[in-house]
């Protein structure tokens, strides 16, 4: 059952700062000069490459990513959940699929705030293949570190960050709906 959105969080004795700003910004160059020697190969010259901001988590890492990448690069979004407004995930629901026509023939590159235990990236990433693409690369700000992972060995492309096995916020993640525009990451106290 979805919850109110909760505005009484007190981040100071609710929640633990866990990465600080420069950390992320630090996390977010280093995973940008790896796309972009991976994306800078000859096999992606003239290639069409598409990158889709998984919504609505992806946006701020997506937003502060797409800063640093230097290869041509067609922008979109594709929007799937399975948490909503709670802190356990459950069947993916799809808002937005991909345009088989845009996904067909093209290199597509995946970006995300969190690997969690993974469905939502493993589905995103099989919807893509069954539509034709000629690639499928993902990078995530965070993975979470528990064993909860997909069966099937999935497991993003590119990782920024490992981050421990707590419920975290921030940098484009929410708690209840909230808290996705702040510059660090917090985990609620246990
Ligand atoms: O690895 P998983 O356990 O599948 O979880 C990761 C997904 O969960 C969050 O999305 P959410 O369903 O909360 O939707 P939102 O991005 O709109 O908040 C997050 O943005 C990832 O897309
Ligand atoms: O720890 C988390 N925080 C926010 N959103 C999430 N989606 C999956 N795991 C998380």
């Amino acid at each position: 059952m979805n919850q109110e959105p909760s505005p009484s969080l007190n981040l100071r004795t609710d929640a633990d700062l866990v990465i600080n700003e420069d950390t992320i910004d630090d996390a977010i160059r280093d995973i940008a000069t790896r796309l972009n020697r991976h994306f800078g190969q000859s096999q992606f010259s003239h290639q069409n490459i598409v990158a889709y901001c998984i919504m609505n988590g992806g946006l701020y890492f997506s937003g502060q990513l797409l800063r640093y990448l230097d290869f041509p690069l067609q922008l979109s979004y594709l929007h799937a959940t399975r948490y909503g407004n709670n802190t356990t995930g459950s069947d993916l629901k799809w808002h937005t699929r991909p345009n088989p026509k845009t996904i067909h023939n093209a290199h597509i590159l995946l970006m995300d705030d969190i690997f969690d235990e993974g469905l939502t990236l493993e589905a995103i990433d099989k919807e893509c293949r069954e539509l034709g693409a000629k690639s499928v690369h993902s990078v995530v700000l965070t993975d979470k570190q528990h064993p909860r992972k997909p069966k099937s060995g999935f497991k993003p492309d590119f990782i920024g960050l490992e981050v421990d096995d707590r419920y975290i916020f921030g940098c484009g993640m929410d708690y209840q709906g909230l808290y996705r525009n702040l510059p660090e990451i917090y985990a609620l106290k246990p």
